[in-house]
């Protein structure tokens, strides 16, 4: 048997269960083996029944003594069983779940893992519903008794704990043509277990100690192989392509860095510095700038695109939503236009005309930067001499489509990436491992903090009175509600529905604007053009004001039904007030009726740092939801787990470093990687 044999070759794998393990993406050996077990449960760290206390997680391993089955109200089984371990007796329940009926018999041993809470009735001391975990022991197993860490594997209703343990058992026999994945020396030098040997520990671990350093050697490599990967790209891209060289900074950077209304803050600064390192390198510039909600990168983005212009090349930056682009559009013309800089601006809302004339515009260089959104992106754009292409809020966007953005140029152009979603430094290691770095942590100066609150909405009537003192001492308001218009399945008040309240309730005599995702682009258009020019004081509006949106005088915002957005999007929108120099208020209205919706509300009210908050959200929601839709071209991991493997994150990436340095580890390295990951890495890899 091989390796790369299917399924079918290994014992007790028919027609049916190899259908069963392919909807597990389980299709060759190689797949059982890299199944990795969800959990393990040690016998040594069982609980005795009259041990257990309420409310805290716990195993038993008992034997049933008795089993009950209730019908419910409509229909619901409910299937009760006592398990005895000889301390005392617990009382299992579980609902709906017919096909156990076979399974549980008296005389059988179960394992369970549990809250348990006191029994109320019956005979149990304890009773335990909803649990974690659940598992029959088998006949063998319940003779021998059990000894040491058995694995857990997420199984299915037909394919059970054994069958999968039976499973890796054999395929474990083909293990030993796998070759090793980590060149000799690392392995070595970090005495790390071999492949081989850390696969069979994984599934079948002697002791706690042995599964510690399996799981650490796997989950090294399959960081190490991607950080290898990325590393390998930026080198590659480095290498082979020819970037644009840009002149040292000139008249025009000067003219605008001394037109501006402020300072520079140190770490403006020090982006700026770096982009321009990078600028004036022939090397292609592939740069992230990172900064919290309002530290000012917009200005980063106009310098760097003036630095572009003054060189004799054009730019372009390409920006999430409609109202940004334009925001960025009218901010970036009214200040560079006096400059003698040709400013245009493309969106997918121009008239044919309109747009025929622009393509036309960039081809032939009559506009030196232009400003769009994804319009930028189409096949018919063609630029005479692009230099530096700026995408902002790039998790939007995903790689592939910078990808795009990136090639509309003969030459190489120099690629800047913002955010403003701040990534634990940690992360983005896995995430921009091809991108340097600039970081700007620290807002400008003068700007008071947001003080954020969150009440029921029992109390919206004062918290509006207060927004309106605040209106009429001069300031703007944002409203922001989850959903746009009625629906009749959803009791939220949509963002039609609370402007019509407010405008004509408490806010009556006090210009209101609506704005939301479904509008016409003109309308929507001209409702923040009012907004930004203070004609309209309250702006109740839904998401589409998250990214970007800049009114320094709005100082007080109100969110609706605040439980239903998560961390990073309610830092987002709270970064459209405390803008400019008034203290601002961002006001959470929520009910939080469950705990996880509480604990992240109070996150909100008390941490302020965007980067403090994405650990938090990180905390909360695990990786896999945190990127969501960032994760393009981000390989799945299959057993390192971020953040919390992020030590072994850390020192795969230091290995990887390291191997790109030497000749003979990448050697070994690269065919590996072509194998491994070329599907993959297929998308960075046409960047
Ligand atoms: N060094 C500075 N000193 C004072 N004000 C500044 C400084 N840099 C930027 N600003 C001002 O701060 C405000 C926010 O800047 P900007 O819009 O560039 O932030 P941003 O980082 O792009 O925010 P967001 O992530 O929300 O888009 C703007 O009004 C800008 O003029």
């Amino acid at each position: 048997m091989k390796i790369t044999d299917s399924v079918q070759y290994l014992k007790g794998v028919g027609p049916k269960k190899k259908a069963e393990l392919a909807r597990l993406g389980i299709a060759r050996v190689y797949d059982v083996l890299t199944y990795f077990p969800r959990t393990y449960e040690d016998q040594s760290a069982l609980t005795r029944i009259a041990d257990l206390r309420p409310g805290t997680v716990a195993t038993v391993a008992g034997t049933i003594v008795n089993l009950q089955e209730q019908t419910g109200r409509r229909g619901l089984t409910i299937l009760t069983a006592y398990l005895n371990d000889g301390s005392g007796l617990l009382q299992v329940t579980w609902f709906n779940q017919k096909y156990l009926k076979n399974k549980l018999k008296v005389g059988r041993r179960v394992f369970v893992s549990g809250k348990p809470a006191y029994a109320y009735g019956g005979h149990g001391q304890f009773a335990m519903s909803q649990l974690r975990y659940f598992q029959i022991l088998d006949e063998g197993e319940q003779a021998a008794g059990l000894c040491g860490i058995l694995p857990v594997y997420a199984a299915t209703e037909r394919l059970n704990q054994k069958f999968f343990r039976t499973l890796v058992e054999e395929a474990l026999e083909a293990a030993d043509e796998l070759p090793e994945l980590i060149p000799a020396r690392i392995l070595a030098e970090r005495k790390l277990m071999g492949r081989r040997e850390a696969l069979r520990a994984v599934h079948f671990p002697k002791d706690g100690e042995e599964l510690k350093r399996a799981r650490y050697r796997l989950a090294f490599s399959e960081l190490y192989l991607i950080q290898c990967g990325l590393l390998l790209i930026k080198k590659q891209s480095q290498q082979t392509r020819l970037g644009i060289r840009h002149q040292p900074n000139g008249k025009l950077v000067a003219a605008v860095l001394s037109g501006l209304p402020f300072t520079l803050t140190h770490d403006q600064q020090q982006a700026w510095q770096e982009i321009c390192r990078d600028m004036e390198r022939t090397v292609p510039m592939r740069r992230l700038v990172q900064g919290d909600v309002g530290s000012g990168k917009t200005v980063i983005a106009m310098l760097a695109l003036v630095k572009t212009v003054e060189t004799g090349w054009q730019g372009a930056m390409m920006a999430p939503t409609e109202i940004l682009a334009a925001q960025h559009y009218e901010n970036l013309s009214a200040k560079l236009a006096p400059l003698g800089i040709r400013v245009g601006y493309l969106s997918g809302h121009l008239t044919p005309r309109e747009r025929r004339e622009m393509h036309e515009a960039i081809a032939c260089h009559e506009v030196d930067i232009v400003i769009g959104t994804h319009a930028l992106i189409q096949d018919d754009v063609h630029f005479a001499r692009l230099g530096l292409v700026i995408t902002d809020e790039q998790h939007r966007f995903g790689i592939a489509q910078r990808a795009a953005l990136e090639k509309k140029g003969a030459h190489v152009p120099d690629v800047l990436v913002m955010t403003a979603t701040p990534i634990p430094r940690t992360m983005t290691l896995t995430v921009y491992g091809d991108l340097d770095v600039s970081l700007i942590r620290e807002l400008p100066p003068g700007r008071q903090p947001i003080r954020t609150f969150v009440r029921r909405p029992d109390r919206r009537p004062l918290i509006y009175q207060y927004v309106r003192s605040q209106i009429e001492a001069g300031r703007q308001a944002y409203v922001v509600c989850p959903l746009i218009e009625m629906n009749e399945e959803s009791d939220l008040p949509s963002a039609e529905e609370v402007y019509d309240e407010l405008r004509f309730g408490i806010f009556r005599g006090i210009p209101c604007g609506l704005v939301h995702g479904k509008l016409a682009p003109a309308e929507k258009e001209r409702v923040m053009q009012d907004f930004y020019a203070d004609k309209i004081k309250l702006l109740v509006s839904t998401t589409v004001i998250e990214v970007g949106v800049n009114v320094p005088n709005a100082s007080i915002m109100v969110i609706e039904h605040a439980e239903r957005f998560g961390l990073a999007q309610l830092h987002q929108l709270r970064g459209r007030i405390g803008r400019g120099s008034y203290a601002s208020y961002c006001i959470l209205v929520s009910e939080g009726k469950t705990e996880n919706a509480r604990e992240r509300l109070r996150i909100m009210a008390t941490v302020s740092d965007g980067f403090k908050l994405a650990e938090e959200d990180l905390r909360l929601r695990g990786p896999g939801q945190f990127f969501g839709s960032m994760q393009h071209g981000l390989p799945d991991l299959k057993i390192a787990r971020v953040p919390e493997d992020i030590a072994i994150l850390l020192e795969a990436h230091r290995a990887a470093e390291a191997t790109l340095t030497s000749q003979g580890d990448l050697d070994f390295i690269r065919p590996i990687l072509a194998l491994q990951y070329k599907e993959r890495f297929q998308h960075i890899m046409e960047n």
